[in-house]
C-alpha cells in the first residue's frame, strides 16, 4: 500500500469539506425546522440494530443493502441502518404504542450506510432525511406526505421537479391473479422494469395461462407517461379486479391535486415501476430534476410493515439524501452557494483594540462571517472575504468592500 493509497475513501463513502460541509448543515436545520412546523416529531434512531429488528418484514432488496456485524457483547448479529423508514415504523409501532392509536408524526435526520449503491453515481453513505405519518389510511394522509416533500425540495431550492406517480397494487395484483412461481414472477418484473419488451412477451407466454392476464402485463409495461396514461390504463386495463381500478382511481385523486396546488410540477406516471424498497403497498412517488438521472426523493404508502411489531399502523412517509440535495443545489445555483459563504476580514489588531472587537463581535452576533488576519496574510490568503475593516482617517474601524 502505497502513502497515496492509504487515504483512498471507499467508493461512494464520501467525506464532506468546506464549505459544502456547512452548507448541508445549514440545510438540515433548515429542513429539521420545516419538518417540525409541519407538526413532525423528531427521533433519533440507533445507528445499528439486531436484524431481526431491522430487516424483519422489509424485504429481500434492504436485507442486501446492509451490512451486517457481530455484536460482541451478545454474540448476536446487528445490521447498520441502511434506510431508516423501517426504524421509524417500529419506533411508532413499539416505542410509542402507549401513546394509543391516534395519528403519530414522526420525522428524522440520520447517516446510513448501504453495501451497494444504487446506481454507479449514489453514495453508500446517504444522509437520510424524511418524515412518516402513522395512523391515517386516507387520501389525505398521502397528499401531507406529498406536499411536505414537495415544501422540503423548494426548500432546499431545488427547482424544475418532476413527479413520478406510480401504484404497487396495480402489478401486484395482476402478477397475483397470473398464478405463477416466486422465480417466474421475478423474472417477469426484471423484464417489466427494464422495458424488456420482447423477453416479457416471451415469458408472459411461457408462464402466464390466462389471456387477459398476460394481456393486462403486456400493456402494463406500455402504460407511462403524462396524465393520459391514466386514460389509457382505464381501457387497457378493462375487466382487471377491483383493487387494480381503485388504484387508478387514487392516482387520478392525487394527479388532480398535484396539477392544481402545485401547477410548476411536471407529473409523470409510470403503472409498472415499483422503485425503492419492497414493503411498499399502495401509492408510490418519486422526484427529479433534469440535472440528475436518479430520484432525488422517494416515498410512498407501507402499510404493514409496523405488524411484525405487534401493531399493524397504515403509514406513508418520504425520504430524502442530504448530501445529494447540497449537490444539486449547487448546480442549480452556483453564484447564491458561494454568496452564503463569503464574509469580512479584520486586522489582527482585533485582539489588542477594543473598539474594533466590539464591533466584529456585533458583526458576528447578526450571523455575519468574521476572520481575523491572524498572520497578517492579507485578503488573497482569505478568498471567502469580500469585505475587510481598514482604519479611517479619523482613526475609526469602518468595512470596506473589496
Ligand atoms: N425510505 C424510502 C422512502 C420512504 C419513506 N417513507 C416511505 N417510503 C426510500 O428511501 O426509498
Amino acid at each position: 500500500m502505497t502513502i497515496a493509497d492509504r487515504w483512498l475513501l471507499p467508493d461512494g463513502m464520501e467525506e464532506l469539506l468546506p464549505p459544502r460541509a456547512y452548507t448541508l448543515e445549514a440545510l438540515r436545520r433548515k429542513l429539521l425546522d420545516l419538518l417540525a412546523a409541519w407538526g413532525y416529531d423528531l427521533v433519533i434512531p440507533p445507528s445499528a440494530e439486531y436484524l431481526e429488528s431491522l430487516l424483519t418484514g422489509v424485504g429481500k432488496d434492504l436485507d442486501l443493502q446492509t451490512f451486517k456485524v457481530t455484536d460482541q457483547s451478545s454474540g448476536r448479529l446487528m445490521g447498520v441502518s441502511a434506510d431508516v423508514t423501517p426504524q421509524v415504523a417500529r419506533i411508532d409501532a413499539h416505542s410509542l404504542s402507549c401513546e394509543g392509536e391516534g395519528i403519530a408524526r414522526l420525522c428524522y435526520c440520520h447517516p446510513v450506510l448501504r453495501t451497494r449503491a444504487d446506481n454507479p453515481l449514489s453514495s453508500r453513505s446517504p444522509i437520510q432525511l424524511g418524515a412518516e405519518l402513522f395512523g391515517h389510511a386516507g387520501l389525505p394522509s398521502d397528499l401531507e406526505i406529498l406536499s411536505l416533500m414537495l415544501a422540503t425540495l423548494e426548500a432546499a431550492e431545488l427547482d424544475q421537479i418532476h413527479l413520478d406517480l406510480g401504484h404497487v397494487n396495480i402489478y401486484r395484483t395482476l402478477i397475483n391473479q397470473a398464478q405463477i412461481d416466486e422465480q417466474e414472477a421475478e423474472a417477469i418484473f426484471a423484464a417489466l422494469q427494464d422495458k424488456r419488451f420482447a423477453d416479457l412477451d416471451t415469458l408472459l407466454q411461457a408462464y402466464v395461462e390466462c389471456a387477459q392476464v398476460r394481456a393486462h402485463l403486456t400493456a402494463l409495461a406500455h402504460l407511462h407517461g403524462d396524465m393520459r396514461v391514466l386514460e389509457q390504463a382505464k381501457r387497457d386495463l378493462q375487466g382487471a379486479p377491483e383493487s387494480v381500478q381503485a388504484a387508478l382511481v387514487q392516482l387520478e385523486q392525487i394527479a388532480h391535486w398535484i396539477q392544481a396546488s402545485y401547477p410548476q410540477v411536471t407529473l409523470y406516471f409510470d403503472l409498472a415501476e415499483l422503485r425503492g424498497f419492497n414493503y411498499h403497498t399502495g401509492i408510490m412517488f418519486a422526484a427529479y430534476v433534469p440535472q440528475w438521472g436518479q430520484a432525488i426523493a422517494k416515498g410512498g404508502r407501507y402499510d404493514e410493515t409496523g405488524k411484525v411489531f405487534g401493531r399493524a399502523r397504515p403509514a406513508t412517509g418520504f425520504s430524502v439524501d442530504l448530501k445529494l440535495l447540497v449537490a444539486l443545489q449547487e448546480l442549480q445555483h452556483p453564484q447564491t452557494h458561494q454568496r452564503k459563504h463569503l464574509g469580512v476580514l479584520a486586522p489582527v489588531q482585533a485582539y489588542t483594540d477594543a473598539q474594533l472587537m466590539h464591533k466584529i463581535r456585533a458583526l458576528r452576533a447578526q450571523g455575519e462571517r468574521v476572520w481575523v488576519d491572524l498572520a497578517g496574510e492579507g485578503t488573497k490568503a482569505h478568498p471567502a472575504c469580500d469585505r475587510q475593516w481598514v482604519q479611517n482617517a479619523q482613526g475609526e474601524w469602518v468595512i470596506s468592500p473589496l
